[in-house]
């Protein structure tokens, strides 16, 4: 005799054999597919409409949130829901405040992207909700939270997600806003000590209805993929530390770094007999680029307001007449870049006296400092200026790197003191040629200069406190080079440290690098340390012009020829 089950009325009323009988009764497929699409579309919106939103919404929203899951079931979680419009206009000034605050601490073009954020959302919104977290109940009394100490805070977003996504049901707009000091924003609605805010919510029915999240259109950044936030089992034991921030640039894979070298082990003669040029052409082949038999010399030439503080040796025409003299094929960069088979073009970024007729032209468009009082360059032309700069590199055959600027031994020491924090008297030397006097002028302007700006800047910003803009087009040529796969041999100094800023930018950019030669410029070889990399050529150079670069171009184009050459063994 069998009974019929006793089904509890209040409580679960399933049964074991129910439940074993069909694992994924549970669902509810007809809202399932509303869910995901909800959580899907779900955007932090910034614009409102003035619109009330009625009180029977407002209550089922926070109704969702107070519906979160929390630890031990604590509820941690109050809603100060704000309609007092003196009280949002208080709010919207904390948040201006601490984003001018912010943006002064991100490097310019991210600083700009923040300010053209619209964050007007605390104004606008006919709403907005202050999450508070009530901690004044003693850890050790909730469940959970013993061992997980801020497990109520935890609870309290789970709760903010939940508002979100009713909101975004509902019709209604929703932002977090967490551009506030806590204590300001505890101060603005008399939070009691014990009681921690998570941010102010704007609500309200939104003005835009995005597609996709604001800062991903705006460029900011990119929803990673799934599998690179999933792992199995464990954590992986090589992971590398922490995530990168996200870059195109890959350096070659291990694969064609060590096939490189599998391939010159072939070779009739010991492994690595030429040395630091065996290791260059390494690189190549690495690159896949171990077929490469011609090249170009970029030569990136302009003026510098700093040059009128006395830092250099020279003055006047110079920097014109040496960059028309490699238009025509005749100054030592461009008659060395022949003799290595190379071909030369001029790059015009900025050369006092109007576009130079025969170069190609990527010239500041904004005003430019002397680096002691005011700003090399602004953000948007060290911006324009990078983007040439990658267009540019972007080509066949290999590239040699080469400046000229009178003045620039000065910014480009100011810069290298800029992006590795070292100091003046490291990294300034005697140029073209500088007396005690001169070298002097030039180390108080570099001093001067890093204490206006500030030393271990992000590279964006130290390009613009105090690069030049040839410097900061090769800059981004090394970038563009990088990303094409196209091998760069480096000059002197200055080209070296518009290498650095590339790699400080992106260091996968090393990879396509090749150290031309060690300078006599004081702090080339401390920059060149910084760039991990050994040089081809110790000649004592003080040339500039891409001169070096081209000359060990011309070896590294040889090294590549006898590596193709040289009989191979069984
Ligand atoms: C005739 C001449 C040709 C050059 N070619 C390269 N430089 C080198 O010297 C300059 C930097 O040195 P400073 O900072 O002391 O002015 C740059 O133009 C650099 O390329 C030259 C300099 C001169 C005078
Ligand atoms: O080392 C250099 O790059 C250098 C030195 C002096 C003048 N111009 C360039």
């Amino acid at each position: 005799m069998t009974y019929p089950r006793p089904v509890p009325v209040i409580g679960d009323a399933t049964s074991a054999a129910e439940r074993a009988g069909d694992p994924a009764a549970w669902a509810m497929p007809e809202h399932a597919g509303g869910l995901y699409a909800v959580v899907a579309a779900r955007r932090d919106v910034r614009r409102y409409r003035p619109d009330p939103v009625p009180d029977d919404v407002l209550r089922r929203v926070l109704a969702a949130g107070h519906a979160a899951p929390s630890v031990g079931h604590s509820q941690p979680w109050r809603f100060v829901v704000v309609r007092d419009p003196a009280t949002r206009d208080r709010a919207a000034v904390l948040t201006d405040r601490e984003r001018l605050r912010q943006a002064a601490q991100l490097e310019p073009d991210a600083a700009r992207r923040l300010l053209d954020l619209q964050l007007e959302g605390v104004r606008e919104a006919p709403l907005g909700i202050v999450v508070c977290c009530d901690r004044r109940t003693p850890a050790a009394g909730v469940l959970g939270r013993a061992t997980f100490p801020d497990a109520d805070l935890w609870s309290c977003a789970a709760a903010i997600q939940n508002l979100w996504l009713a909101a975004r049901a509902e019709g209604l707009g929703m932002g977090w806003v967490t551009l506030f000091r806590p204590e300001e924003l505890a101060g603005l609605v008399g939070l009691p000590d014990g009681v921690a805010t998570l941010g102010w919510l704007c609500l309200g029915w939104p003005d835009e209805r995005p597609p996709a999240p604001g800062l991903e259109r705006a460029g900011w950044s990119r929803r990673l993929p799934l599998e690179s936030v999933v792992v199995e089992d464990r954590w992986p034991a090589d992971d590398g530390g922490p995530v990168a921030p996200p870059s195109h640039l890959r350096a070659p894979g291990r694969e064609a770094v060590v096939g490189a070298r599998d391939e010159a082990d072939r070779l009739l003669t010991p492994p690595g007999s030429l040395g630091v040029l065996d290791r260059a052409v390494d690189r190549l082949v690495a690159l896949g680029r171990g077929d490469v038999s011609a090249g170009t010399l970029v030569l990136a030439a302009a003026d510098h307001p700093v040059a009128a503080l006395g830092v250099s040796a020279y003055g006047g025409h110079v920097t014109r007449d040496v960059a028309r003299a490699a238009v025509a094929g005749t100054s030592v960069g461009a008659t060395a870049a022949a003799a290595a088979g190379l071909t030369t073009v001029v790059v015009d970024a900025g050369v006092d006296g109007g576009p130079l007729p025969g170069a190609v032209h990527a010239r500041p468009a904004g005003p430019r400092g002397d680096l002691a009082s005011a700003p090399a360059l602004t953000p948007a032309d060290v911006e324009r200026l990078l983007a040439a700069g990658r267009r540019f590199g972007a080509r066949e055959g290999l590239l040699a790197l080469g400046e000229v600027g009178v003045g620039n031994t000065t910014v480009a020491a100011a810069l290298a003191a800029g992006l590795l924090g070292a100091d003046p008297a490291e990294v300034t030397g005697l140029g073209a040629g500088a007396d005690s006097a001169v070298l002097e002028r030039k180390r108080a302007v570099v001093a001067g200069a890093l204490r206006r700006a500030g030393s271990g800047l992000a590279p964006e910003r130290a390009l613009a406190e105090l690069g030049g803009p040839e410097l900061t087009v090769l800059a981004g040529v090394v970038l563009g080079a990088a990303a094409a796969g196209t091998p760069v041999v480096l000059d002197g100094f200055a080209v070296s440290v518009a290498a650095l800023a590339a790699v400080l930018l992106e260091p996968a950019a090393q990879a396509c690098l090749v150290a031309g030669q060690r300078s006599r410029e004081r702090g080339h070889e401390l920059v060149l340390q910084a760039l991990g990399l050994e040089p081809l050529l110790d000649l004592r150079l003080r040339a500039g012009e891409g001169a070096g670069a081209a000359l060990a171009a011309g070896l590294l184009l040889d090294g590549l020829r006898i590596r193709r050459t040289t009989a191979r063994v069984g």
